[in-house]
Order: C-alpha cells, then structure tokens, then sequence
C-alpha cells in the first residue's frame, strides 16, 4: 500500500500510560494492532484520541494519562507527537502535560503553543470504542457528547460554542441557586448577559447540530453498505427566537431545582432502526453496534468528501471481534474505500485476514511492538 501524503506519518509516546517510550513509524498507512489482553493495543488509540479537543477516547482526566508505576502515587509527565504530511508541507502536532498544572496539557503546532481547538485543523477523529455499546441506552448527555463530536470534526468551531455554552449556563445557575438559598432576588443585569449569551451560543449549537445530522443522513442515504440503515433525529429542539424568554421564565424553577431545565442541553439524538422501525435503545446489542457503525461509516463518508487537507482517521477499539465475518470484511472494504485510516485492535491475528496488503499489523505485547505483519 503506498503512504498516503495528508495521513498520520509518525507517533512518538513518552510516559504515556503503559508506554515508556514508543516509536512508531505508521507511514499513512491503515494499521490493525494485535495482542493479548493489557498488552497496550487501547492505550495506543487513546495516544491519537488525544490529539483532538477535549478529553480521549476513555474520557480519561489528563492527569491520569502519564505512565504510573505501581509503587507511584501519581501518573508521570506525558506526551504525544505526531507528524503528518499536508500537502506539500509536514505537520508537527504534540501534547502532554503542562508542567505548570498537571491536570492540563499544553498543545505544540509547528514548536509554537496552540489552543488545543487548532489541533481540529489537522486532525480529523472518529472512534468507536466498547464504552459506546451502551450509548442508546445510557444517559442523554452521553448521547448528545456523541454527536457534538461527530460535529465539530467538520465545525471545528461548534467545540467553542458548546463550551462557551456552558460556561454561561454554569455561571447562571450559580447565580440563580444562591439567591434561592439565600431567598433574594438575584442580579437581573448580569442574568440578562447571561441569557443573552445562552440564546446566541445556543442558537448556533442547534443550527450546528442539525446542519450535521442533514449532512450525515444524505451521507447513509447515499451509502449501500453491509449495516443497517440509521434514522437520525433530535428531541428536545427549541424554536430559536424562544430561547431568550425561555431562560427567563425558568429562572426560579432552575434555582429552586439545582439544575438547569431548559435550553438545547437538554436535546437529545434519536435513533430509528429504519428497517425494523425499531428505536435502538429497544435492538439487540449486535443490532445497536451495527447502527453505531452505519453512523460511523456516514460520518467518515461526510468527513473524506469535504475538501481539506487531512484524511480523517478512524479508531476502532475491538470492533472487529463483534461482527460476524461477512460483516468484518465489508468493515473492511468499506473503511478502505473511503480512503479513511483506520486504526484497528483485537486480540487475535486471524480478525484481521482481511486486511492482508491493504494495512500495516503490528503484534503488541506487555507495551512492546513485536512484530510487523505487510
Ligand atoms: N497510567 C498508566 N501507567 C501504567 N500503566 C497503565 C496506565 N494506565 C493503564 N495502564 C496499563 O496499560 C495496560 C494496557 O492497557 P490497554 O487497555 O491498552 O490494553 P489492551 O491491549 O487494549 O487490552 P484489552 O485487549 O484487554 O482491551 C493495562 O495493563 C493497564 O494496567
């Protein structure tokens, strides 16, 4: 397989969970990573999950990301590079802990310091991890994380928004429980900036979230693939222009609640099973995964036809062990097809068969690279 140019070239890992250090000359290529239990095949993926905004693909405190010993109390200083060729020019991406505050992590482009939201300029991630087997049938919020990240990977400005979102809402329920508590009637002025903000940064959360769910839907309409077809929908939607007077009029119930009760925090991602009409949260396990993947392969669909310089890159933490063979290999064709690069793990070779000239394999055990498989 030739080395795609606008792909991941290069990771290198310090102190970052089981790994010491780790070299790993990828070559733009797609890769299936292989090996026992605990051997370090989950930590990898989460090593790329983290060149993106936000927490990685376990959801894991940036703390908690250094190599830890187990006569050690806490994690050790961290990082990750990566190189990728765009274009004509080479990308040096890094993260890791920031020696100032260890519960944070600094972010290089190039040498220079970054906002970690530059780093969606460069890199496009999708990942699909056993974690998200209950996303259907767990909390909405989950779900609604879910989403807004397969948003911002083409709105790279939505993670702005949804943050500067609840960095409003926070501040206003603070302001709103204190006065409940202490039974006063609280800063009209300052509530009224705050809503304000809601209304506009919400507006555009919502308008961000729908643009991307037309967009995803016309790419598994347009898609023929081995998995069921998704039906995507949100609740909980609010007409814009009621947002502002929204706020307001839930201002003493949020106070009297400790909770925020109204605005498009609280939508929700729907998920039909179009063909037996069935929500997911009611499909078999195998059903549910095979609807995540079809949501999956829409969103890397979505994401190689857009016009940028970086091929999106897709995680896939034990998906290959659940599906049956006819399944698999159409995973496998399908990723292939669309150009993506696909990081796959499992613990067993034979998984991967499919995959023979068209991804590089590497055998981890106990954190070491021991073989490589063309
Ligand atoms: N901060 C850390 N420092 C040192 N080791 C860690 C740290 N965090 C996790 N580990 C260890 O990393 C090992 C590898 O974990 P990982 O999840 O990558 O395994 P895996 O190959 O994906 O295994 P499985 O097939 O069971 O999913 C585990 O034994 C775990 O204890």
């Amino acid at each position: 397989m030739t080395p795609d140019n606008h792909a991941l070239q290069h990771l290198s890992l310090t102190e970052f969970r089981s790994y010491e250090r780790l070299d790993f000359a990828v070559g733009g290529q797609s890769v299936y990573l292989y090996g026992p239990n605990g051997a370090g095949k989950t930590n990898l993926l989460e090593a790329i999950s983290v060149l993106n905004p936000g927490r990685g693909l376990r959801g894991a405190a940036f703390a908690d990301l250094g190599r830890r010993l187990p006569d050690e109390a806490k994690g050790r200083a961290w990082g990750v590079a990566a190189r990728f060729h765009s274009g004509e020019d080479e990308v040096h991406l890094g993260t890791g802990s920031d020696p100032r505050d260890i519960t944070k992590r600094l972010v290089r482009l190039d040498g220079e310091s970054v906002t970690a939201a530059r780093l969606l300029e460069h890199v496009r991630l999708i990942w699909l991890t056993p974690a998200q087997d209950r996303l259907f049938v767990e909390a909405r919020t989950e779900r609604l994380r879910f989403f807004d990240r397969l948003v911002y990977a083409s709105v790279p400005s939505h993670a702005s928004v949804v943050s500067a979102y609840e960095k409003a809402l926070r501040e206003r329920l603070r302001l709103l429980t204190d006065a409940y508590a202490r039974d006063i009637t609280p800063d009209d002025a300052w509530l009224g900036l705050l809503e304000q903000k809601l209304a506009e940064t919400g507006a555009q959360m919502m308008a961000a979230r729908h643009e991307a769910r037309d967009a995803l839907q016309a790419e598994i309409e347009a898609h023929q693939g081995a998995f069921p077809k998704a039906d995507l929908s949100f609740t909980g939607d609010i007409p814009p222009d009621d947002l502002l007077e929204g706020y307001r009029r839930a201002r003493g119930r949020d106070g009297a609640a400790g909770r925020s009760l109204f605005g498009p925090h609280r939508m929700d991602l729907a998920v039909l099973h179009r063909e037996k009409n069935r929500p997911a949260a009611d499909c078999s396990t195998g059903e549910q995964k095979a609807l995540l993947l079809n949501i999956i392969l829409g969103q890397g669909a979505r994401l190689a036809s857009t016009q940028t310089l970086s091929r999106p890159i897709l995680l896939l933490d034990e998906v290959a062990a659940h599906l049956d063979p006819l399944r698999r290999h159409a995973l496998f064709d399908e990723t292939h097809a669309l150009g993506l690069q696909t990081f796959f793990t499992g613990t067993d070779l034979v998984l991967f068969d499919g995959l023979k000239n068209r991804a590089l394999g590497v055998r981890i055990e106990a954190g070491q690279f021991i073989d490589f498989v063309d």
